[in-house]
């Protein structure tokens, strides 16, 4: 086992998904959010359960808003997400298949599903549009119910194809016994990998995971306790007993790596003159908020003398950006109602703000 410059853990050869995930190089395309499970763990918020389609944080109306999100990313692959991606199979297929046309084959797509789905007949489709790795995450859990059973006999069909065939399942404290059961039957047929994520909690899913016993690390960290040791007691125990590679992805790689590469990526493709990029890939600048935006742009142009291309009027936040330091000096120079701000926010398509200091 080692452990990677990424705050997680390995065993063998990290799959190729992993190693542009964690430089934030994949664009995450969330196909539908239906699903035919209903995981006590589901991460996913309800309205992202409904049949909604996303690239990163981008709603997708039509194929261009998801080629348009990888550009601006410079994304390399895309991880093909859900829901079960296979809910709306032809959907998912006709997205991978417009990636590869537009990017190039090299450009490196996997896929996560359930198994409930994947007939020979599916996994063609995938497979023709040209998926080039598959990750199962069956009801492991609920070892007794049908759908397992469906979905362990459907995980076989993949290996006729020319792919790269994985699991990909949350460490859920206790359940060490079954986890290692998938390893040996992925093992068994030929897999590449299992990976295990540590589990977390999401606003949705805190409820469930309380009332089960489980709880988070700390009040800073969204991990659930003994889940991380559960992974790396695996991987020691998979090591030895099969020949998959492993990788323990944590909560900590997702926030500090994988998310802060993908930002910095994005950051430099939308950050407009007057912003500067942090070190987090977030856009720092400054604001004046005033009830009359065309009233405010006067006054700094006609009494503050800022040069007008220093400004933009952004109307539909209310506000007048600018340089972090012009702020800073008008703050100091202009009295009265104008309030100055400065405010850093995500280069997402959502445009989250993450922090405003307000000028005195
Ligand atoms: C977010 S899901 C997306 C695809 C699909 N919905 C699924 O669950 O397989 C991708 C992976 O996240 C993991 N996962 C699900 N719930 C989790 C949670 N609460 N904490 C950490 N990982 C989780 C599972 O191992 C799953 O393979
Ligand atoms: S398979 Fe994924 S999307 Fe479906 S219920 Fe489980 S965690 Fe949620």
């Amino acid at each position: 086992m080692w452990e990677t410059p990424y705050f997680s853990y390995a065993v063998r050869e990290l799959p190729k998904g992993c190693q542009m995930c964690v430089r934030g190089e994949k664009l995450v395309l969330f196909t539908t959010g239906a699903c035919p499970r209903d995981c006590f763990y589901c991460p996913l918020s309800p309205w992202r359960r409904e049949d909604v389609v996303y690239a990163n944080e981008r709603p997708v109306k039509r194929i261009d808003d998801i080629i348009e999100e990888a550009k601006i990313q410079e994304a390399r692959g895309a991880g093909v997400t859900g829901g079960d991606p296979l809910a709306r199979l032809d959907r998912t297929a006709e997205y991978i298949r417009a990636l590869k046309e537009q990017f190039g084959e090299k450009f490196h797509v996997h896929l996560y599903t359930t198994g409930a789905l994947t007939t020979k007949k599916a996994l063609e489709k995938l497979y023709d549009a040209g998926l080039d790795e598959i990750r199962f995450h069956p009801d492991l859990f609920n070892p007794n119910s049908r759908l397992f059973r469906v979905e362990i006999e459907n995980i076989k069909n993949a290996f006729d194809f020319d792919w790269d065939v994985g699991g990909e399942v949350p460490a859920v404290p206790g359940q060490g016994e079954r986890i290692k059961w998938f390893a040996e039957f992925l093992d068994g047929l030929g897999a590449k990998f299992l990976n295990i994520n540590e589990l977390e909690f999401s606003e949705t899913n805190l409820r469930n995971l309380l009332d089960k016993g489980y709880r988070p690390i700390s009040d800073e960290s969204s991990a659930i306790k003994g889940s991380l040791e559960l992974g790396l007691e695996i991987l020691r125990w998979g090591e030895e007993n099969t020949s998959l590679s492993y990788h323990l992805c944590t909560s900590k790689l997702k926030d500090a790596v994988q998310l802060r590469n993908r930002l910095r990526r994005m950051a430099k493709n939308v950050a407009k003159p007057y912003m500067e990029i942090t070190e987090d890939g977030t856009l720092r600048f400054g604001i004046a908020e005033y009830e009359d935006l065309d009233e405010l742009y006067t006054l700094l142009v006609e009494e503050a003398e800022v040069p007008g291309e220093w400004l933009y009027v952004n109307r539909e936040k209310g506000r007048i950006e600018m340089p972090e330091e012009v702020a800073v000096e008008l703050a100091e120079a202009i009295e009265g109602d104008v309030r100055f701000f400065i405010v850093e926010e995500y280069p997402t398509w959502d445009r989250i703000e993450v922090e405003r200091i307000p000028l005195p």
